[in-house]
């Protein structure tokens, strides 16, 4: 563990729940962080976490960006990323964090020669309050170096990730991982928003044969990509996440709640087009998307 004088400071971009969750614990392990927000301000906020409540304070980000973490909706990521390109410094180090799929290829595109740029998953669940940012689920993360300027720099961004959002599971290929992701996203997310509950509710029987089909579905695909996902152990999976985070709402469930514009397009819509690529009929995801298009208004 580098000491308080070696940690590297964290750009934080803006005040979402999974930044600030990331912001706070990194800022509670004595690494200097500030933030990126569209109206640059100091900002304060509690972290909330197992009854224990921590009271942190944040500093508008100076330029150039060194270390920064992006955690935004799958659909904002690009525009996020043009704003932030002038910013960087040469030797900057980007980690990128959100549900659905990404496109891997674009993101290793943006980064500069010696620009470092990462892809991180998390299982961890936090919500947005007024005044606090809660961390309701404990989890896990998957974090992948997409360039050798990232792969050059993995002890330190490994040991604030770790700070962060760990344990943190280190890949090469984290693909497989984006696909059991992928899958646990395109039942939770969707069923929640549209059924208006919380993720728990989604393991009683009423469920059991769509979200079935939904995950034969997205198992169909992952090999026609060639990713192994196995149906049984998909379906264990995504009903242990449920458990897991029952008592939480899905951030697809919240956005919906606020009439904040949906995640689809890199979930059930990424399902939907990947799959017409193939050929690969996948009627469940469709009739999903089709029916929270018909009752969403963004
Ligand atoms: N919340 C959770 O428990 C979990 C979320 N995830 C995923 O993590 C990702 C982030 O989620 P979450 O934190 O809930 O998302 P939010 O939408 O709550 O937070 C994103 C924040 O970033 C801000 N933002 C977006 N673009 C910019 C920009 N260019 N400059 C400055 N600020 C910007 C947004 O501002 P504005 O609102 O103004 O656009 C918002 O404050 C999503 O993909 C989500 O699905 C994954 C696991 C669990
Ligand atoms: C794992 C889950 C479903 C937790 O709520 C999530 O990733 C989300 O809400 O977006």
């Amino acid at each position: 563990m580098p000491s308080t004088q070696q940690k590297l400071s964290w750009v934080i971009v803006g005040q979402g729940a999974i930044g600030l969750l990331t912001a706070c614990r990194l800022q509670h392990a004595s690494y200097p962080v500030a933030l990126w927000l569209r109206q640059p301000a100091p900002l304060s906020v509690t972290l909330q976490a197992s009854e224990i409540s921590t009271p942190c304070y944040f500093l508008p980000a100076a330029r150039p960006l060194h270390q920064v973490f992006i955690a935004v909706k799958a659909y904002a990521v690009a525009d996020c990323l043009a704003q932030l390109s002038p910013e960087l410094s040469a030797n900057a180090q980007l980690v990128i964090s959100h549900n659905g799929m990404p496109d891997l290829a674009y993101l290793q595109s943006v980064a500069a020669f010696e620009q470092g740029i990462w892809f991180l998953s998390t299982s961890h669940a936090a919500l947005r309050t007024a005044e606090s940012v809660v961390h309701t689920g404990q989890g896990q993360s998957i974090l992948s170096p997409l360039n050798n300027a990232a792969r050059q720099a993995e002890p330190a961004i490994v040991a604030a990730m770790t700070e962060a959002l760990g344990p943190i599971q280190l890949t090469t290929d984290i693909r497989p991982a984006l696909w059991r992701k992928l899958a646990v996203n395109a039942v939770i997310n969707p069923l929640t928003a549209l059924h208006n509950c919380r993720n728990g509710e989604l393991a009683t029987i009423a469920f059991n044969q769509q979200i079935d089909r939904l995950i034969a579905e997205v198992c169909q695909l992952a090999a026609l990509e060639h990713i192994e996902l196995e149906r049984q152990q998909t379906k264990a999976h995504v009903y242990q996440v449920m458990h897991a985070t029952a008592k939480n709402y899905s951030s697809m469930q919240q956005d919906r709640y606020y009439q904040r514009p949906l995640e689809l397009d890199a979930i059930t819509g990424f399902i939907i087009n990947t799959a017409a690529k193939h050929q690969l009929p996948v009627p469940e995801n469709q009739a999903l998307l089709d029916a929270l298009r018909q009752t969403t208004t963004l």
